[in-house]
């Protein structure tokens, strides 16, 4: 198995354009963490979920048969559901958007069957500073690309951060992929 795979172009610039400005729509909420808790040492971001926004459906369509490709290519898990809303988040400088190491295996109905995590970045990268997406699959930190559109996606049990943004804004869309226990 391989730590993580990148597919550039998961969404095209105009799709990402589109995605935030659906979400600006709506009313962003202080993202919480698995469990129900809000930490703002540990994340501090504002969050939306797809489910709410009916217009965005197309989103998860698209997301789903990108993940079946990744599986095929490098992980080859067995994946049954996606149980949980996309969400959208956006980081920015003035609230020193930032989240902290953690795996997104969690307590929770749905978190503890987490598999697959899938990340798009949907902002361009010179629209911020820092907010960079890096995986700690062993002792080395590897960063993600941070290309408008790419995808990053790996195992839900691997350690990952956002690094604080120190100008600017960012926006992401993650999702995650569930099934049976690990064997
Ligand atoms: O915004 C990102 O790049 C990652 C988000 C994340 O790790 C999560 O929602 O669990
Ligand atoms: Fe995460």
């Amino acid at each position: 198995m391989i730590p993580h795979i990148s597919l550039p172009n998961a969404l095209s610039p105009d799709e990402c354009d589109r995605l935030i400005t659906l979400v600006e729509g709506h009313r962003l909420k202080d993202a919480g963490l698995v469990g129900g808790t809000t930490a703002h040492t540990i994340r501090r971001a504002e969050i939306a979920w797809l489910d709410d926004i009916a217009e965005a459906a197309w989103v998860m369509d698209r997301m789903i048969s990108l993940t079946a490709q990744a599986n095929r290519e490098a992980f080859q898990f067995d994946l049954s559901d996606f149980g949980e809303s996309p969400q959208v988040a956006r980081y920015t400088a003035e609230r020193m958007g930032h989240f902290d190491w953690h795996a997104d295996i969690g307590a929770g109905q749905w978190a503890a069957k987490r598999k697959l995590t899938i990340v798009v970045q949907l902002s361009d990268p010179a629209a911020y500073d820092g907010g960079t997406l890096e995986l700690r699959p062993d002792s080395n930190i590897t960063q993600a690309s941070r290309a408008r559109g790419t995808a990053t996606i790996f195992p839900s049990f691997t350690l990952h951060r956002v690094t604080p943004i120190t100008a600017g804004t960012r926006w992401s869309l993650t999702l995650w992929s569930h099934g049976p226990a690990f064997r």
